[in-house]
């Protein structure tokens, strides 16, 4: 029965809407990268959080600077947007919208500039060596830079949006939710609303975010990531909610990185449950797969079992996921591709 369960979820065609590119590295592309630096002594137990274990959201953010001294070269980036490409694939995720921080040309020795041009590159070699997944690419803000930076972050990822047909479709606002407010961050985000990037915003992570929420819900973004504390059950509000309902935007939801970085005490608890009720548009992401150990089956699977839906609700949930992605014109094509998978999955 659980053998038959996991080909079930592996073989769902599947969208991934929420992944950090630094936080998908597996432990096989790890271990490449610890062979090209041994002198940083750096072990796999540094860069993961194992089944069982929980970490603090302070603790995970500590995990990613481990992971960005492995990651720190134009070799290392194409490897290892190369490898989480054609895993997610392998995993049968269908269609991919990877997020991805340009860092400091101090700590890569290269420009930001050249950090999204090797994401690209990695997307259009794995569209060349027919990997079978459709990939596009926000461009991540790090709220902990600042007003200036985010701006700047907005002018490049515009530039990039005009000139990599389509490629790069939005903009991320993630990092650590504790430092700094969403306020000085909003003419950035507006700029870039305007100038026609579509927005995922990390929001209510942590709580008592209410005021920063409600500024940033009334941009308003097109995707929400995690929306944790956003209902009045955990302290958010209603009032909140009814905006999110009013733009109908949809959440993107990772429970195994809520589950391991704390902020939610436990699947059954997750929030997932009161959006999922509602009929509000969720889907299922893995944020992190490298760092928290997970693949969007598992994820899948784990939603199914912990709220008690069946193969047929996870097939409605995954077709559904098509029409939040940041990708019009792939919409039908995905539909297309959907229904012609279904037969396969449901004679298993
Ligand atoms: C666990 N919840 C989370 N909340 C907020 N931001 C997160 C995150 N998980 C990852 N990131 C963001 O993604 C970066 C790593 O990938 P990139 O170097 O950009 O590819 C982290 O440094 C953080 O800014
Ligand atoms: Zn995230």
């Amino acid at each position: 029965m659980e053998k038959e369960a996991d080909l079930f979820y592996r073989q769902l065609p599947k969208v991934e809407l929420h992944a950090h590119l630094n936080g998908s590295v597996s432990f096989s592309t790890i271990k490449k990268l610890v062979a090209r630096k041994p002198h940083l002594n750096i072990e796999h137990g540094m860069t993961a959080i194992r089944s069982g274990q929980r970490r603090t959201l302070d603790e995970c953010f500590q995990v990613f600077k481990v992971i960005h001294q492995l990651v720190d070269t134009e070799e290392d980036i194409l490897m290892v947007a190369k490898d989480v490409i054609r895993e997610f694939a392998a995993d049968g995720v269908k269609y991919l919208e990877l997020r991805s921080t340009p860092r400091k040309e101090k700590t890569t020795g290269m420009t930001k500039r050249r950090y999204v041009e090797t994401v690209i590159e990695a997307i259009r070699q794995c569209k060349n060596e027919g990997v079978d997944i459709e990939v596009r690419f926000l461009v991540a803000v790090d709220r902990r830079n600042g007003a200036e930076v985010a701006m700047e972050t907005v002018k490049l990822a515009e530039d990039f949006m005009l000139s990599t047909d389509g490629l790069v479709v939005g903009l991320d606002l993630s990092g650590d939710p504790t430092v700094g407010h969403g306020r000085d961050l909003l003419p950035a985000l507006q700029k870039a609303k305007n100038c026609g990037l579509k927005l995922s915003l990390h929001l209510s992570e942590v709580p008592s975010q209410a005021d920063e929420s409600e500024l940033l819900l009334n941009i308003p973004p097109d995707r929400i990531g995690h929306g944790t504390y956003l209902h009045p059950e955990v302290g958010g509000s209603q009032s909140l909610v009814d905006t999110v309902r009013k733009h109908n935007t949809p959440l993107e939801l990772c429970l195994t990185s809520n589950v391991k970085g704390q902020t939610v005490s436990s699947y059954s608890q997750h929030h997932f449950l009161y959006w999922y009720q509602m009929g509000h548009p969720s889907v299922i992401c893995t944020d992190d797969k490298g760092v928290f150990c997970t693949d969007l089956s598992q994820e899948y699977q784990l939603a199914a079992s912990t709220f008690n839906l069946s193969q047929e609700d996870m097939w409605t949930l995954s077709q559904k996921a098509i029409d939040c992605t940041f990708a019009p014109d792939l919409k039908q094509q995905l539909h297309q591709k959907w229904l012609e998978l279904r037969p396969t999955l449901f004679q298993l």
